[in-house]
């Protein structure tokens, strides 16, 4: 069925909201203020308590509104439907100004706190158009053993040969691996993961050693991994993530290198590691000023992008207790402290939740608590555990402001104040958005 649709506001998922007959319809490529023609999802029934749909027709134009560079991730009325991309027919300053929108909504509705986030965009982003920024992609083969996206709402699989968010260094090493070729066995999973190179940024390595013995892993394949179905098929395993800081206080940029399993989580954009290690650093420096031994827990810790540089530089001295459910994530984590001969870390892998319900007492009491959870957040219990082990400020990584905004009202709830909140466009293109908050003791 089609409708015609005033768009009024910004909704979730990349979806904005209009109403019809009074029922609430959410609309994919849409634009608040538009008019619109919306062809409804099916099934639509009369007793759903909303509809959702997707534009068909853009009878009355936002100023934000641009014609997609990428046409394949646009709306399937235009032959797209691959995903991926859903603000693919936004302006740049416009998918800023709906990130903006969203988080100041959310934080309001639900987090009962009133913020004027920055949406800040990652440096070079604007240059390609908001192209370019993923180092990790995933497809999956169609039935000729092609690289393939489904198409949203059907099981059609449609073949590519390019992939405008990939980085310039992965759309290389696609060409190199003639990834776009084929011959893979239908259906199959294909993941590439190239590293952003960092030779020409001019940082200096915290440890050359370490560094050295980074760059040495699997030394005789190049630094990506194309990987069929869970396995390596090409480049190496481990990957060399390099990741250039100003430790605060320093006047120029240090380089940390990370091993990390090309099958493992690592932040998607190519300056993703850059930009949030910078700004927990600094959070953590205005929280541990004049401190000479503190103690500091990162949650939800990965591979341990924040882990390793909290614990070389923070304070004079640093315990810390890091937790993460994924045992090769940790694995990955351990290797790093251990190439950067860091014993003063517990690095566990267990369920956030469990494991903060019997935390060895020398690690009870931290000064500082650097979270970073998985969409669904913290929850209420991980969030009242941090509150009662009193730190004095807890930095929460958030990619998802609704959970953010939830986590908000129990933690302020449980004696915190938000004191800084910013956010980073490091998802261009699409509805997702990376805020970093920090709460004080009251
Ligand atoms: C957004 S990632 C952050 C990782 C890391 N801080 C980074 O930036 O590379 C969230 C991490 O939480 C882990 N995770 C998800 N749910 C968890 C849970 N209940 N307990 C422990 N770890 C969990 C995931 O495996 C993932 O590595």
């Amino acid at each position: 069925m089609d409708v015609e649709i005033t768009i009024e506001r910004y909704a979730d998922q990349g979806r904005c909201v209009g109403h019809v007959d009074g029922r609430v319809v959410f609309v994919r490529f849409a634009l608040p203020g538009e008019r619109v023609r919306v062809t409804l999802d099916e099934p639509h029934d009369r007793e759903d308590r909303f509809w959702t749909g997707e534009v068909t027709e853009v009878l009355d134009p936002s100023p934000d509104r641009v014609t997609p560079v990428w046409p394949l991730a646009g709306p399937v009325a235009d032959g797209g439907g691959v995903g991926g991309a859903d603000l693919i027919h936004v302006s740049l300053p416009g998918q800023l100004a709906w990130k903006k929108a969203v988080i100041d909504d959310q934080m309001k509705r639900l987090g009962h706190v009133d913020t004027d986030v920055q949406v800040v965009r990652a440096p070079g982003d604007e240059e390609e158009g908001g192209l370019h920024w993923r180092t990790r992609i995933e497809l999956i083969a169609d039935d000729e053993g092609h690289p393939s996206m489904r198409r949203r709402g059907s099981h059609t699989r449609v073949p590519i040969d390019d992939m405008p968010l990939a980085t310039r260094t992965l759309l290389d090493v696609a060409e190199q691996t003639q990834l776009w070729h084929g011959g893979f066995e239908p259906g199959s999973q294909i993941r590439v993961v190239a590293p952003e190179p960092r030779e020409e940024a001019g940082a200096t390595p915290f440890d050359a050693r370490a560094t050295a013995d980074a760059h040495r892993t699997d030394a005789d394949a190049p630094d990506y991994a194309l990987m069929v179905d869970g396995r390596q098929r090409d480049g190496r395993r481990l990957l060399t993530e390099d990741v250039d800081v100003t430790i605060p206080g320093a006047e120029s940029a240090t380089r940390f290198s990370y091993c990390v399993d090309c099958g493992g989580f690592w932040q998607v954009h190519r300056l993703a590691p850059n930009l949030l290690v910078q700004h927990v650093l600094d959070l953590a420096a205005t929280v541990l000023r004049g401190t000479t031994t503190a103690c500091i827990w990162d949650l939800f810790s990965g591979s341990g992008l924040f882990t390793l540089p909290l614990a070389l530089t923070a304070a004079p001295r640093v315990r810390m207790l890091s937790v993460e459910g994924a045992p090769n994530a940790v694995r990955n984590a351990q290797r790093n402290l251990d190439r950067y001969h860091v014993r003063a870390v517990d690095a566990l892998v267990g369920d956030v939740a469990r494991t903060l319900r019997t935390v060895p007492s020398r690690l009870s009491h931290p000064d500082l608590v650097v979270l970073d959870p998985p969409r669904a957040g913290a929850r209420a219990d991980v969030c009242r555990r941090i509150a009662a082990a009193a730190p004095r400020g807890i930095i929460y990584v958030a990619c998802d402001p609704t959970s953010l905004a939830r986590d908000t009202a129990t933690l302020t709830a449980a004696g915190y104040r938000l004191t800084d909140i910013r956010a980073y466009d490091i998802y261009p293109m699409t509805h997702h958005v990376e805020t970093v908050a920090l709460f004080v003791k009251d």
